[in-house]
């Protein structure tokens, strides 16, 4: 054990050295560790997964290997392997030291693609040895990510490799990084009017990953003749007695061109993979009119963005760190190239895999960037352009577009030996990694597309509520109407690159300025007239608090839904919705219900944000309308009445209107499975629950749980949602007479969106 809590002071200086140094070795060495994914916590636990279980298994592979796939994590793990010849920029440092940048590849793999990895590094310089090592480790794994290998070595490795090997083999440096260039190339053409045949393209670099992205942009169409190819020996011409090999000479020329400066004369595109600082600034004034400078050595570019900004403000600048706009680096690539070509089984990583890739990350960075991207971004949203060619690492839409796009060109091409099966199923499995909403919420989706349903939104001005609106369009999830001043809800949706716009895709009610103003106050008046609100107070609530007017509009029947509360307080906008849109029939009081979602699973909490301490008769009320929404989402609900008391351990007011309130449910509806008051770890835990209560009603696990009051649902729900991090969806209003909900402004606009689903959905099953 060497985790090491306390460790020294955090390092005080901005000094990037010390801190990543600190960040390396506290609280444990290194950045990862291995994870068992079955409980290991008894006896029977230790023969299932050790001797005599594991037997098992290996005779079903021994007999089978393809169940290798079924049984072991091998179909999910690759091996980053290096042998520290080519760092990064830091040259040939040797295995051990090569470490860290392969636990960092690890981590990038799993943390963005769910992918695991052993990383490996290897005491290995020559070919033959490589391969030997490299070829042997098969049994192991679902695929093989060469890293930091230098040319010329690297070349006849991986294709020996290839050849050898019925998983996939990529070096990353080499088809990783072509794949980002590639797709930045093509963006940057697209906004420079450029054509690929024609551009002229000097490499600084004639290495693994220089070579290749040189290799990628001839088969989109580059020519070769337009390329001249530097090294650390200047131009790589025909007959150059420095260093050449077979893969240098399909881009060695006859030329006088000798040096970086005279080969730059002209150039549309600088691809730089060799080392920090090489690219003099002055030399950026040959280039021709708006060129790419992609200066993508690591850690220090060949020229940093600001000098070369200064010298050519025309120019579209890349680097591949992270601290700059346009970060072309391989992280882009590797973990969904990997995750698409594991995911159907592949055999290889083929031209068509890769070129399937380069199409889907170039098309990512034209799409408008979704709120959850957008927060990849910091606080400027971008928008496709010089400053935002290629998407960011954090782009959660990333493993989205290329994993499948890359599964789907290895089937085309015949190398996935399990061809996915069905994509709507696979979107939906890398969603629910992406967003952990995904599935649960997809029979509310179901039943909410093509309602038509109109939602008013009161924050119709809000960054959250304007993203949202967007998806619902796409989605076809309910119609947005958007409370807000109009001439601001279009400059926002300009600075957030939006592409929906009021009066054509969507309704806008102006606050300060609609024809039915007149008609709103009198309806609300007539609501409220009788509660303490005169004339010339309803005038101004009209004009001012958001949440009436879209109210109004609802009542009036000018919308379907309500969904407000992104700003302010949630018991005013309640009352608010009380006053004008009131209970249902039959129903005496509101009540709000949280969804949490998390790895453990999926839980419903009542009642979380209204009734501060509800009757036995409210709780019955409201666990039957809770019931009805969680049946919506395609559940079929489990109740548990939790408490101090574990079936009559205790005899309180409290306790007693719990067991009231069970009676009540059980007369109204006999079959529902519920039962209390119970511990929260008997709800959870059926084999606790048969411990004290072999007779339970319930059986499993709860996923409804009731609390006797405000206090101990909000509570518990908020200690629950931190400890796991789990997403919350909601507070969902139960019992109003129309769908309305009061959000809470902590809510995303992904939040906003699976909110404005449920209440289109309830809206289509109300009719
Ligand atoms: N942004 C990204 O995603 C990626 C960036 N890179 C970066 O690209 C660079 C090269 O990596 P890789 O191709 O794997 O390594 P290699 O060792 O295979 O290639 C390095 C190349 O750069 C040349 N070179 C080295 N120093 C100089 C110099 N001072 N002037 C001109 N040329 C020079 C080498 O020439 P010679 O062989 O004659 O020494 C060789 O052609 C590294 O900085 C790496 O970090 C690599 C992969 C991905
Ligand atoms: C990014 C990377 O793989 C490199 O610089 O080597
Ligand atoms: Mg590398």
């Amino acid at each position: 054990m060497s985790e090491d809590h306390k460790g020294p002071e955090r390092p005080t200086t901005g000094d990037l050295d010390e801190q990543a140094l600190f960040y390396h070795r506290y609280p444990r060495p290194g950045k990862v560790a291995i994870q068992p994914t079955k409980p290991l916590g008894n006896q029977r636990d230790l023969a299932l997964a050790y001797t005599p279980g594991v037997a098992a298994p290996c005779r079903a592979i021994a007999a089978d290997p393809s169940l290798a796939a079924v049984y072991t994590s091998r179909a999910n793990l690759v091996a980053v392997l290096s042998n520290g010849t080519a760092v990064l920029g830091l040259g040939d440092i040797g295995p051990l030291a090569s470490k860290p940048v392969m636990e960092g590849k690890a981590v990038l793999f799993k943390k963005f693609a769910d992918i695991d990895v052993f990383d490996i590094e290897i005491e290995a310089r020559e070919i033959d040895h490589i391969v030997e090592v490299v070829a042997a480790l098969e049994p192991t794994f679902g695929g093989i990510n060469l890293e930091d290998i230098k040319a010329p070595e690297c070349f006849e490795v991986e294709e020996r490799l290839r050849a050898r090997m019925k998983i996939p083999v990529f070096h990353d440096d080499q088809h990783g990084t072509a794949i980002i260039v590639a797709a930045a190339v093509r963006n940057a053409l697209a906004l420079n009017g450029k054509k690929i045949e024609d551009i002229r393209i000097v490499s600084s670099g004639a290495g693994a990953a220089a070579l290749a992205c040189l290799n990628l942009l001839v088969s989109l169409g580059a020519k070769v003749e337009n390329i001249t190819c530097t090294d650390i020996d200047g131009v790589v011409y025909e007959g150059r007695e420095a260093r050449m090999d077979r893969w240098m000479a399909v881009y060695a020329k006859k030329t006088e061109l000798r040096t970086l400066s005279e080969a730059i004369e002209g150039a549309d595109v600088f691809l730089g993979l060799s080392a920090g600082g090489v690219l003099k600034p002055h030399l950026l004034e040959k280039m021709a009119e708006r060129p790419l400078i992609m200066a993508l050595a690591n850690p220090t570019p060949e020229i940093m963005p600001d000098l070369a900004r200064a010298v050519r403000p025309d120019a579209m600048i890349c680097t591949g760190r992270s601290d700059f706009p346009n970060q072309v680096n391989n992280v882009l690539c590797f973990p969904y190239i990997f995750r698409g070509a594991l995911d159907c089984g592949a055999t290889s990583i083929n031209e068509e895999m890769k070129i399937a890739a380069v199409d889907a990350i170039a098309a990512l960075a034209r799409e408008e960037v979704s709120e959850v991207a957008a927060k990849a971004y910091g606080a400027d949203t971008p928008v496709f352009g010089p400053e935002y060619l290629i998407p960011s690492p954090f782009d959660p839409r990333l493993i989205l577009k290329i994993a499948p796009a890359v599964a789907r060109a290895a089937e085309a091409t015949g190398v996935a030996s399990r061809p996915i099966e069905d994509f709507g199923a696979y979107l939906d499995l890398l969603n629910r990694f992406v967003f952990r909403t995904g599935l649960i919420m997809k029979p509310i989706f179901q039943i909410a597309r093509d309602s038509g349903k109109r939602v008013i939104f009161a924050d119709g001005e809000d960054e959250r509520v304007l993203r949202a609106a967007q998806v619902m369009l796409e989605d076809k999830v309910g119609v947005p109407i958007l409370v807000g001043r109009p001439a601001v809800i279009v400059s926002r949706l300009e600075r957030y690159g939006l592409r929906i716009r009021p009066g054509k895709d969507f309704e806008v009610v102006n606050p300060e300025d609609d024809p039915r103003y007149r008609d709103y106050v009198d309806h609300y008046f007539g609501k409220v007239g009788r509660k303490g609100v005169n004339p010339d107070t309803a005038r101004t609530v009209v004009r001012t608090n958001t949440t009436v007017i879209a109210g109004v509009a609802v009542s009036r029947g000018d919308a379907d839904i309500l969904i407000c509360g992104l700003e302010g307080n949630f018991v005013r906008h309640l009352r608010d919705i009380r006053q004008i849109i009131g209970v249902a029939e039959g129903t005496t009081k509101m009540a709000a219900m949280s969804l949490l979602i998390g790895q453990q699973g999926t839980k419903f909490f009542l009642d979380t944000y209204v009734q501060r301490d509800p009757s036995a008769e409210d709780l019955a009320e409201m666990v039957m309308l809770a019931a009805t929404e969680i049946r919506r989402f395609g559940i079929e609900p489990k109740g548990a009445f939790v408490s101090h008391s574990n079936f009559g351990t205790d005899e309180t007011p409290q306790t007693k209107k719990l067991r009231q309130a069970l009676a009540l449910v059980r007369a109204q509806a006999p079959d529902f499975e519920i039962d209390g008051e119970m511990h929260g770890d008997s709800a959870l835990n059926e084999a606790i629950r048969r411990r004290v209560m072999p007779t339970s009603t319930l059986s499993g696990e709860a996923n409804l749980l009731i609390f006797p009051n405000l206090d101990a649902a909000n509570i518990t729900m908020n200690v629950v949602k931190a400890m796991t991090e789990s997403l919350h969806v909601g507070p969902i209003l139960l019992g109003a007479a129309v769908p309305a909900h009061v959000l809470t402004p902590s809510v995303t606009s992904r939040g906003v969106v699976n909110i404005a689903a449920i209440a289109v959905a309830e809206a289509v099953q109300r009719g």
